[in-house]
């Protein structure tokens, strides 16, 4: 059987030659962080609500100077000037690639955003002394928000020397109706061991007039928030809350999603985590299927609105034969559809194992009445693992009749994010809390800290309220889900 010759190229868009010449980057725009300075005077007098009220913001040198441990050198502590930019891709060819149509889906961007560096700043505008720092772990578990809180306290209180650090108890309703922990070092010394949360929980609960009454009766004024994009979306109001009451006060938010749904970073904490421990119920459902005579192993993972982790989990693990996530339409029954694929790979191979995030395939399950929401308002989905058992069954029936088959459906579900954080995401915890609690002794607020091109930066809480990280099934990673699987696209 002869082979066909790939096509010619004739025109010179694609030299083979890599080409090289000098190249311009485009301007970027860099996003300033709020300060406190831009609602309170640094050192004058302040009106605040009819009230005359003396608002000073210190301006000190940083302990870490005179902590033996440190040692500052020249380029330790981290200039205003200094930025991170969101996209390091450039097309030289093409300085302006919004301009084609063909990649505006493309990381390529015509006009950069830069964020501001995380890290110590030599000038700080707390005096640690009078630091009442309170620490609130809100939504869902994810691994690795133990450490955070860990290194928040210890970090605090060795960089710092802040010794009045409380935690707050049930999310954002414990503000109002919760009494504080008190935390210290040996108190959260082992706390990066422990899966969950050992402040607590909730979701609900966001009353912006009772949080931000609560935060000025307890006297904080330094807040640090961990939590997923609710929270982030709850922490902004509070922001723009304290500024409107021209409170000297700092918020944070250290972004924590198990299904890395925030925008803007590079993957949220616990990730990592979720990803391997997902990798021993696919393996469960890849040998139960492999065992099985026409045996099916279906394995349902977290993934409400994205599907990071069961894109991830399919490509770490290679057993997987089709991965279907909320950001892929996919329908069951005729051409090209899951059943004919499972039909086919059944005669290739004997066994199948299907990979499905907990939001995927909604639109193809009947849905009487109207959507439920949990307290936070986040919609409470009907379970796609059981329905795609039921329909693979009663496919099965009608079409082979009589025939040896299995479906063997694991759930996880709370497996995955109910655990201790691995080693990778336990530095991470780390890196986070301590860039949160720089950017705060400096009077930074209203931001968040995150990785963004695998360098730490400050990224205002507005612009992460607001975006959302999918996975881009147009990009080179989810054809690499695909070449390993072959799975169809689903396109009728
Ligand atoms: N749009 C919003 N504005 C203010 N608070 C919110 C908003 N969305 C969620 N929250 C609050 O944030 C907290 C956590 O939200 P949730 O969606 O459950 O988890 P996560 O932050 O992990 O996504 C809850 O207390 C919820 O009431
Ligand atoms: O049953 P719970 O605790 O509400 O959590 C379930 C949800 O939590 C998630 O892990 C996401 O939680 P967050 O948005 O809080 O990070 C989803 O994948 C899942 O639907
Ligand atoms: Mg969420």
């Amino acid at each position: 059987m002869g082979s066909s010759a790939p096509d010619q190229v004739t025109t010179g868009d694609h030299p083979v030659r890599a080409p090289t010449n000098t190249f311009t980057p485009p301007p970027f725009t860099i996003r300033s962080i709020p300060h406190l300075s831009d609602y309170l005077t640094p050192t004058g007098n302040h009106t605040s609500g009819g009230d005359q009220t003396v608002v000073t913001l210190p301006s000190l040198r940083n302990p870490i100077d005179s902590n033996p441990f440190y040692r500052p050198s020249s380029t330790f502590y981290i200039s205003p000037y200094e930025v991170i930019l969101s996209s390091i891709l450039f097309d030289t060819n093409n300085p302006n690639p919004s301009s084609n149509s063909d990649v505006t889906h493309d990381v390529r961007v015509a006009s950069p955003i830069a964020y501001h560096r995380a890290g110590p700043r030599r000038i700080i505008n707390f005096d640690p002394n009078k630091v009442r720092a309170a620490i609130v772990t809100c939504g869902g578990l994810c691994p690795g928000s133990n450490t955070v809180i860990r290194e928040l306290v210890v970090g605090l209180n060795e960089l710092y020397g802040v010794k009045e650090i409380y935690g707050i108890p049930m999310g954002y309703r414990g503000f109002y109706t919760a009494d504080p922990i008190r935390l210290d070092p040996r108190t959260v010394h082992d706390w990066h061991k422990k899966g969950g949360t050992m402040l607590t929980t909730t979701r609900g609960g966001f009353d912006l007039q009772k949080i931000v009454d609560a935060i000025v009766k307890h006297g904080y004024n330094q807040l640090y928030v961990i939590g997923g994009d609710g929270t982030m979306r709850g922490a902004l109001d509070i922001y723009k809350e304290l500024k409107r009451r021209k409170l000297n006060i700092c918020i944070t938010g250290v972004p924590k999603t198990v299904d890395n749904d925030i925008g803007i970073i590079d993957r949220s904490f616990g990730f990592d985590t979720a990803v391997e421990v997902a990798q021993q119920a696919i393996n469960a459902a890849h040998t139960e299927a492999e065992s099985a005579v026409n045996g099916i192993g279906l394995v349902k993972l977290m993934g409400r609105s994205t599907g990071h982790i069961a894109h991830h989990a399919t490509l770490s693990s290679r057993d997987v034969d089709c991965c279907l996530i909320p950001e892929l339409t996919f329908y069951l029954y005729g051409k090209g559809g899951l059943f004919e694929f499972i039909d086919q790979r059944l005669k290739q191979k004997g066994h199948v194992v299907i990979v499905v995030a907990e939001g995927a395939g909604q639109d193809i399950i009947a849905h009487s009445g109207k959507q439920e929401k949990d307290p936070s308002g986040n919609p409470l989905f009907a379970d796609i693992g059981t329905y795609l058992k039921k329909e693979l069954k009663n496919w099965w029936d009608q079409t082979h009749p009589g025939d040896q088959f299995t479906v063997k459906y694991i759930d996880p579900t709370y497996m995955i994010r109910a655990v201790a954080a691995n080693a990778s995401d336990n530095l991470y915890c780390t890196l986070l809390a301590h860039s949160a609690i720089h950017g705060v002794m400096a009077g930074y607020t209203g931001f968040v800290s995150g990785p963004v091109n695998r360098n730490y930066g400050y990224i205002p809480l507005e612009d992460i309220a607001v975006t959302r990280n999918v996975v881009d099934t147009r990009n080179h990673t989810w054809a690499w889900v695909r070449s390993i699987t072959t799975q169809p696209d689903f396109v009728k």
